[in-house]
């Protein structure tokens, strides 16, 4: 072994022979330096497994109740009624649900009735939407937003005939699908179910909101919302995570959210009380059309088929 190596091998790597020493030679400064950065490490620790614990756990409390992928012939998820839309819907005869429930299919509208109510929306929207991220397009009422307010399609010069016959008659033959199938799974009579209004087809997308009505995302009660609802019922027209990302439907429940994915085609049902608050996810991108169909027992809140008939009353009477 050469000199060099020898006294390489004898000199520790090491050398704590000192420590000790230095240990106690420490200021009391240096000393509660010490101390507190070890603590603030133990605290940082902690935290972080609090941070994933919370994000884990949450995560574990949104049940997706329809995938986008989902081929969905009917699903249903049963609730208790809240008491308050009990109380009111008993009056209605024949039109209270066997339980209170949510429902999906996607075997009831077609992909062709989705393109057609997809083209009244585009021939629609061409004439004007909201200057923030939600416009709708209310084929009873008129009601379509225009930048920051609503105009009344029926009684905009250049837009008298916009729709066809046959865009109603799509409109007509949509609702009627919705009604049945509200009238099979909810076990009620199809003739005591009343379209209400507002009933509406809706573009969302990622702009930021300009007035109140572009805030699409907070949490409701349809039944506090639009007073007249009993069913509420969603056919979308377009796929998330193709056409649009973010934009998922939510029921926000006790133990765990329930979401549903949009999909061209799906069709949502609900009854409108307080055991289904919902909200819908802040769309990130791309544009979300969806057609809200709603039906009430209450007759007095029952409104007509929009139909074109609507260009031929004179303007101020069109409600
Ligand atoms: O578009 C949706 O998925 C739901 C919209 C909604 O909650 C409503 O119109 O009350
Ligand atoms: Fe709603």
């Amino acid at each position: 072994m050469s000199e060099l190596k020898r006294r390489i091998k004898s000199v520790p790597l090491i050398d704590n022979s000192n420590d000790k020493v230095k240990e106690n030679h420490k200021t009391p400064v240096q000393k509660y330096n010490q101390i507190s950065l070890r603590l603030l490490s133990r605290v940082v620790v902690v935290i972080s497994f609090i941070v994933i614990i919370y994000f884990t756990a949450n995560n574990e409390k949104i049940k997706i109740f329809a995938k986008q992928s989902d081929q969905i012939s009917g699903k249903s998820q049963y609730l208790k009624c809240s008491p308050q839309y009990l109380n009111e819907i008993d009056k209605f005869n024949g039109c209270v649900p066997h339980k209170c429930k949510r429902f999906v299919a996607d075997t009831v509208v077609s992909l062709k009735d989705v393109e057609g109510l997809l083209s009244i929306a585009k021939k629609g929207f061409q004439y004007g939407r909201s200057l923030g991220g939600a416009s709708i397009l209310d084929l009873h009422s008129g009601a379509m937003s225009k930048g920051q307010v609503f105009i009344n399609i029926y009684e905009s010069p250049y837009m008298k005939q916009l729709f066809t016959e046959e865009d109603f008659n799509l409109y007509r033959s949509v609702k009627e699908k919705v009604k049945h199938t509200i009238a099979t799974h909810f076990g009620i009579e199809a003739d005591k179910l009343h379209l209400t209004s507002p009933t509406f087809i809706s573009e969302m997308t990622s702009k930021e909101p300009v007035t109140l009505h572009d805030e699409y995302w907070h949490p409701h009660i349809d039944k506090e919302t639009y007073t007249s609802f009993h069913y509420t019922s969603l056919v979308y027209l377009s796929n998330y995570n193709i056409d649009f990302t973010g934009g998922r439907f939510t029921f926000i429940d006790e133990s765990f959210n329930t979401t549903i994915e949009p999909k061209k085609g799906r069709l949502s049902i609900f009854t409108s009380g307080h055991e289904n608050l919902h909200f819908v996810e802040k769309v990130q991108s791309g544009t979300r059309y969806a057609m809200t169909i709603a039906f009430t027992c209450d007759s007095k809140y029952a409104i007509h088929d929009p139909s074109v008939k609507k260009y031929n009353i004179p303007s101020k009477t069109v409600k």
